[in-house]
């Protein structure tokens, strides 16, 4: 008997590890390593994953449960990626279940419905009011009723249903339903000519529109869909239905995809001569290709440098092996524009991932990654999982974007994932910045604490001679003294003045989405936060209300202040609307067009503002940090960003490396083309390191500060964090699981004589930080507390915090204290 050993959809610690369940021969043809199954659980019927086959169970054979059903034909995952699913739950600490459901598309995450329909041979119950007797009429045409259905047409008979279930006139049944099915269109094949014309002259002539149908089939002898083929016959779908009735057609029902670029084409570009130093950075990368070689490659190029170009010539050497290609781009870039280079150069063999997409365009994408019809997939973050079998190339493009980082679990890193399935395919990884992070940079100088060998190849000037744009800092805190305290320095004022002359476009960043945006009182200081969380609430214009972004409480704003009663409360700071409302104001007649996550939560809205800044029908590009990454477009010139300090002062060790970023990337995009470019910076912090690098491009500068600053602190790239935070609506509860596994994993690393600080020559050591209060203190009424485990040296502690959570809990499952773990974690907040 063949046994399969299945991860059931329950995502808990209890239930992380294979149940064993029988095979019935009739399903197990279907059943591979990755199949999606059906089995019973615990009186339900749940979606699983097949993990692995055995020939015997520790189970009694006799009690084993039977697996009811295989949910796919071909298993949507390959044996190497449910292989890598136990690697990411061990790297990141979470069940099998859930780093095996990430790489799922979410229309496959299906979900139990439930089906009733009568029992056999029941009587009719006494029906007493109307509505019973409608749901017993339901019943009585014979067919299973879906649940889900039932309680819509008559959400009050819930008790009745149960009645009738306990009383045995109904019987229930479970399925696995996934969340939509491929489109399908009826789909007319007809028989060759000779059938036609023979069906022809047997159909009476007053069948006219019959007679039509065939007539233009007997013309146009292909597959047709039924509908189209009634519009050009001129008829309605009932006369081919009744051709088909008599035998003379066949209708079948014929999978469709939803091509989420229906009508656009891409014009065909063909590659361009690589300039030497593409070259140069090309050789390492075609190489490894050519031999077949697993190698991991840091392209660091300056902006406009021909990175792209760089990607697509290597993934056309992988194509022409026979090997497939996944590009990874931040969400955030993965805009028409970049969509287009991939497209107008491999054509239909691009499947692309990203979150745009509706779950069945998705799904379609997926599938033809899955059934061979395309070889290079271009996405998002869990585009890492395109279901390839034989991949050549992973290209990571802005290697350090945090949306890389998966936030909620699996708290995966793509860039960890890409190298452990590059590893497993002998496939090169090409990781490609302007503005390398530091884990990345210090990996290929050799600097590493983590993560294997990388190679440095540097692209350090752009294409064809243009050069950097000139970049100008502008102390905002002079602009006051000089008596401006308008939002908008002099020099960015002249220098937009002059670019509305010349006609040329500007992008303008506004750092943070809803910086300060807080309202607070200037009498007495009082800001208005949320009651529940402990975060300032957020005033939204278009509702005149304050709103907290993490739990969704709003109130209205207040006409005076509730400490001390001043009128002088008012909203404070910038937001990109009151950007807008400025430009306006100083430049009359100007044409802004606004990208923040306001305006672009609509499908297709992103494309839209971008083609329109493309056709130049706006003057200024104004957003949030969307409008900082990827976009090439020829005219624009200035780039100007205000308050670039607004993101340092968070607490977060990183803040200086994202701000750099962020400003090195925004700056990038002014005169990548004919036209040069300038930057003009507004900031309150002129000699910060993040922002003083930016004006000279000098990334080796702010990195070599940087890195000693991580040293010095015992951080990334030097040392690594594990952080756990425990939340419960007691406070005293809290401390005491936090004090526990903080005292357990001492009292481990001791024993394993693992001092707890480095001394300079120690290549071993681990901390435990804290409990303390977590920098959002409060969210949705439960309080919460982190401990930070700080390390060094190749010691295994996701293996040991593992372990002291697996000890701990019985007494952590008592106190209904909640743990979340985050294994590198990238956000501190
Ligand atoms: N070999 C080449 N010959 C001519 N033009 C090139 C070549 N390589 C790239 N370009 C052009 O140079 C410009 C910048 O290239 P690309 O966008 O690939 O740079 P990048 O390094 O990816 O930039 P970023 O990181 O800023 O997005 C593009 O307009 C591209 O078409
Ligand atoms: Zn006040
Ligand atoms: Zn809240």
């Amino acid at each position: 008997m063949t046994i399969a050993r299945v991860i059931v959809d329950v995502p808990s610690r209890e239930t992380d590890r294979p149940f064993d369940y029988s095979v019935p021969d009739r399903l197990a043809p279907w059943t591979e390593i990755g199949s999606r199954v059906a089995v019973p659980f615990a009186g339900r019927t749940l979606q699983g994953i097949i993990n692995g086959f055995a020939q015997e169970s520790e189970v009694d054979v006799s009690r084993l449960k039977a697996v009811e059903d295989v949910l796919d034909a071909l298993p949507p995952l390959t044996p190497e990626l449910v292989e890598l699913g136990g690697w990411i739950s061990r790297r990141w600490l979470c069940p099998l279940i859930v780093a095996l459901q990430v790489m799922l598309p979410s229309a496959l995450k299906g979900r139990t419905e439930k089906y009733m329909a009568l029992a056999e041979g029941v009587s009719e119950p006494d029906l007493t009011d109307e509505s019973d007797a409608a749901i017993w009429n339901v019943f009585r045409q014979g067919k299973a009723v879906k649940w889900s259905a039932l309680m819509q047409q008559f959400p009050d008979r819930g008790p009745l249903l149960k009645r009738w279930l306990k009383e045995g006139r109904l019987t229930e049944r479970q399925q696995v339903e996934d969340r939509l099915s491929v489109k399908t269109v009826l789909t007319v094949f007809p028989p060759g000519e000779a059938e036609l014309r023979e069906m022809l002259a047997g159909i009476p002539a007053r069948a006219r529109k019959q007679r039509e149908v065939l007539e233009y089939l007997i013309a146009r002898p292909d597959p047709i869909a039924m509908a189209d083929l009634a519009e050009a016959a001129g008829t309605t779908t009932s006369t081919v239905r009744a051709l088909a009735d008599r035998g003379a057609l066949d209708i079948r029902e014929v999978t469709e995809d939803r091509d989420p670029y229906e009508g656009r084409n891409f014009p065909a570009s063909t590659p361009l001569q690589l300039t030497p130093a593409q070259h140069a950075a090309m050789n390492p990368i075609a190489g490894a290709l050519k031999n077949r070689e697993h190698r991991v490659f840091l392209l660091h190029g300056v902006t406009g440098s021909g990175k792209t170009e760089i990607y697509l010539q290597a993934i056309q050497q992988t194509l022409s092996q026979g090997r497939e290609a996944i590009v990874l781009v931040p969400e955030i870039a993965l805009t028409p524009q970049m969509v287009e280079r991939f497209k107008s150069r491999f054509g239909e063999r691009v499947a692309v991932l990203h979150s745009r997409l509706s779950h069945g365009e998705r799904y379609d994408e997926w599938r033809k990654i899955r059934e061979g019809r395309a070889q290079v997939a271009v996405g998002a973050r869990s585009a890492v999982f395109a279901p390839f079998g034989n991949i050549g190339l992973i290209v990571i493009d802005e290697e350090h974007e945090t949306s890389y980082k998966q936030e909620e679990s699996p708290k995966y890193h793509a860039r960890d994932v890409a190298v452990e399935r590059a590893r497993s395919h002998g496939a090169a990884v090409v990781l490609g910045s302007a503005t390398p992070s530091l884990e990345s940079y210090a990996a290929a100088h050799g600097d590493l604490s983590h993560g294997g060998e990388v190679r440095y190849i540097s692209l350090p000037e752009r294409v064809a001679d243009r050069p950097l744009p000139a970049v100008h800092i502008v102390d905002m805190r002079e602009e006051l003294k000089m008596g401006n305290r308008a939002m908008f320095s002099r020099p960015l004022t002249d220098a937009l003045r002059d670019r509305l002359e010349k006609r040329e476009q500007t992008v303008l960043l506004l750092n943070r989405r809803g910086y300060a945006t807080f309202v607070m009182c200037r009498s007495c200081g009082y800001t208005c936060t949320c009651p529940h969380c402990d975060i300032s609430l957020t005033y939204h214009r278009g509702s005149q209300n304050l709103r907290c972004h993490y739990c969704g409480y709003a109130e209205a704003e207040p006409k005076v202040c509730p400490s001390c009663q001043s009128p002088h409360i008012r909203f404070f700071g910038t937001g990109t609307q009151k950007v807008e409302e400025a430009l306006a104001a100083a430049f009359p007649g100007i044409r802004v067009i606004r990208m923040d996550v306001d305006t672009t939560s609509e499908k297709g809205s992103h494309e839209k503002w971008l083609t329109m800044f493309r056709n130049q029908e706006a003057d200024v590009l104004l957003g949030t940090q969307m409008v900082a990454k990827g976009l090439d477009f020829p005219r624009v010139t200035l780039v100007g960003v205000l308050a670039a300090d607004a993101a340092l002062r968070l607490p977060d060790f990183r803040a200086s490396e994202r701000t750099f970023q962020l400003l090195t990337q925004v700056a990038g995009r002014a005169g990548r083309h004919e036209l040069p470019g300038e930057v003009v910076v507004q900031t309150y912090d002129p000699e910060h390191i993040s922002v003083a690098s930016v004006q000279g491009h000098d990334y080796g500068g702010f990195v070599r500060h940087e890195l000693a600053v991580r040293h010095a602190l015992g951080y990334p790239p030097y040392g690594r964090l594990i952080s756990l935070t425990f939340s419960h609506e007691s406070v005293p509860m809290l401390i005491s699981i936090g004090e526990t596994f903080a005292k357990r994993m001492k009292e481990r690393a001791h024993s394993l004589g693992i001092p707890s600080a480095a001394m300079p020559g120690d290549s071993e050591a681990m901390d435990v930080l804290g409990p303390v209060p977590s920098p959002i203190p409060r969210l949705k009424d439960r309080s919460r507390f982190q401990c930070m485990v700080k390390y060094r040296g190749t010691l295994d502690a996701s293996a040991l915090t593992a372990e002291v959570l697996r000890d701990m809990s019985d007494a952590v499952k008592r106190s209904g204290v909640q743990i979340s773990v985050d294994v590198d974690p990238q956000m501190m907040l």
